[in-house]
C-alpha cells in the first residue's frame, strides 16, 4: 500500500506533510539521572536516521516531567499531561526516579501515570544477544537466546489496590492487592498468542504461579486455555514463575515468546536482559494495541544512580526501543537499518562498560550515526 500524505495522531487529528511522505511528531519524556544521558542520545541517532534515510520526517518535542520538576512544583505531571502527550504520535520516555524521592512516589507519579491512563497495556520486551557481545552463560550460542516477554501492563501486581493503616502501631497492617480482570487477561494473552504467532517458532510460554495464588493466576491460566482455541497454529504451554528461570538460564533454546504477569514479567525480563549482556541493551514498549493512545517507548533499565553524570551509560537500550518505536509507526525499513547500525558497532567493539567495553555513552552514540552514514550512503541514499 502507498504511504499516505497524513499520518493520524492518536487523537484522530492529522497532520499534513508533503504529498507521499509520512510525518510522526513523538514526544520526549527523559525523566531523571542516566534517562536524560540516553534519551538525547537517542534523540541525535534518530534525527540522523530520519535525514540520512530521507523518506519520512520525525520532529521532537521535550517535556521536563522529572525528580527535578516534583521537587520544585510538588507535582511530576501537569493536569493536562494526558491531553498534551496524546497529540502526539509516540512518547519516547527515559526513567523515573531520584535517590531523594521515594522510589513509589516516582513511579507512580511518572511512568504509570502515563501508562496506565494511556490503556499501554501490552508491554513487549524483546531480548536477543547482539552480534559482538557475550552472554554471561558460558554455552550459550547467539542465536540460542531470541525472546520475546510479554508483560501485561495494567493492573495484576502493579493495579495500585491496597492500603495501610494503624500507621505507628505493632498491630500496622498494609495490603498490595492483585487484581486480574477478565478484560485485562483476554485482552494481553491475545496479544501474547498473537506475538508468537508472528514469529518462526509460534510457541507460547504462559507464565503462572498458580500453585500457590490459587485465584487470580488459575484464572489466568483458565483464560489463557480459552484464548489458545483461537490459535490452533501457536503450540502454548504453562510454567511456573521459579521454575522459568531456571529455564531460562539452563536451557534458553527451548523459550520463544513468554506471556506474564506485571511483576513476573518485571523480574523476568531484567534476567532476561542480563543473560542477553546487559540490562543496559534491552528495550521496552508500552503498546496501547488498539492506536487509540499514543504508545510510549522506553529502556527497560531506570535512572541508575550510580553511574549517572559519568557519561557511561549504554545508549544501546535506546536505540533499540527508537527501532521498535519505527516499526510501530509503520517504518520497518528503518527500524532494521537501525538495528543493523547497532549490531555493526558493537560487532566493531565500540561498546559501553557494562559490556565489557570502555567507550562513553557520546561514543557509542557518534559511531552509531557514522555507521547509519555509511549504510545509506552505499545505496546511493543521502547522509
Ligand atoms: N521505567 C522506569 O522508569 C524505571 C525506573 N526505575 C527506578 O530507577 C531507580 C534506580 O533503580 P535500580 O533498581 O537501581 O535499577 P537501574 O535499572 O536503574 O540500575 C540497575 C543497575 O544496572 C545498571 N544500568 C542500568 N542501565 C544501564 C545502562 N543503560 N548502561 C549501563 N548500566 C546500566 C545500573 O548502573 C545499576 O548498576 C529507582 O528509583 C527505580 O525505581 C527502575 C526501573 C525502571
Ligand atoms: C518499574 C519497572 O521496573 C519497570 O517498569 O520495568
Ligand atoms: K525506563
Ligand atoms: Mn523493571
Amino acid at each position: 500500500m502507498a504511504p499516505s500524505a497524513t499520518i493520524e495522531a492518536s487523537n484522530g487529528t492529522t497532520g499534513i506533510a508533503a504529498p507521499g511522505r509520512q510525518s510522526y511528531s513523538i514526544a520526549l519524556i527523559p525523566g531523571d539521572g542516566i534517562g536524560i544521558e540516553v534519551i538525547h542520545a537517542g534523540q541525535v541517532v534518530l534525527k540522523h536516521l530520519a535525514k540520512a534515510i530521507d523518506t519520512f520526517d520525525l520532529s521532537f518535542e521535550e517535556f521536563d516531567w522529572s525528580s527535578a520538576r516534583y521537587k520544585k512544583e510538588g507535582k511530576y505531571l501537569p493536569d493536562d499531561a494526558l491531553e498534551q502527550v496524546r497529540r502526539f504520535n509516540a512518547i519516547i520516555f527515559g526513567a523515573v526516579g531520584a535517590p531523594d524521592v521515594p522510589d513509589h512516589i516516582s513511579l507512580w507519579g511518572l511512568r504509570l501515570a502515563l501508562c496506565q491512563p494511556l490503556q499501554q497495556y501490552a508491554n513487549v520486551r524483546p531480548t536477543r544477544i547482539l552480534r559482538g557481545t557475550t552472554s554471561p552463560l558460558s554455552n550459550c550460542p547467539r542465536g540460542d537466546l531470541d525472546w520475546v516477554i510479554v508483560r501485561e501492563n495494567s493492573e495484576g501486581e502493579y493495579a495500585g489496590h491496597g492500603g495501610t493503616s494503624h500507621i505507628g502501631q505493632e498491630w500496622s497492617v498494609a495490603t498490595e492487592v492483585s487484581i486480574f480482570t477478565h478484560h485485562g487477561c483476554e485482552r494481553i494473552m491475545r496479544f501474547a498468542f498473537e506475538t508468537a504467532r508472528s514469529r518462526p517458532a509460534k510457541h507460547l510460554t504462559v507464565v503462572t504461579k498458580s500453585n500457590a495464588q490459587r485465584n487470580g493466576m488459575v484464572f489466568w491460566d483458565n483464560v489463557a486455555a480459552s484464548v489458545a482455541k483461537d490459535f490452533p497454529d501457536v503450540k502454548w504451554e504453562k510454567m511456573l514463575v521459579d521454575a522459568m528461570t531456571t529455564r531460562m538460564v539452563l536451557k534458553p533454546k527451548s523459550i520463544d515468546t513468554i506471556v506474564a504477569t506485571n511483576l513476573h514479567a518485571d523480574i523476568l525480563s531484567d534476567l532476561a536482559a542480563a543473560l542477553a549482556g546487559s540490562i543496559g541493551i534491552a528495550p521496552t514498549s508500552n503498546l496501547d494495541p488498539t492506536r487509540k493512545n499514543p504508545s510510549m517507548f522506553e529502556p527497560i533499565h531506570g535512572s541508575a544512580f550510580d553511574i549517572t553524570g559519568l557519561g557511561v551509560a549504554n545508549p544501546v537500550a535506546t536505540f533499540w526501543t527508537s527501532a521498535e518505536m519505527l516499526r510501530w509507526l509503520g517504518q520497518p525499513d528503518a527500524a532494521d537499518l537501525l538495528m543493523l547500525a547497532v549490531e555493526n558497532v558493537t560487532d566493531s567493539g565500540i561498546k559501553t562498560q557494562d559490556l565489557g567495553g570502555n567507550a562513553k555513552t557520546v561514543e557509542v552514540t557518534e559511531a552509531v550515526c557514522a555507521e547509519i552514514s555509511k549504510l545509506t550512503s552505499k545505496d546511493g541514499k543521502k547522509t
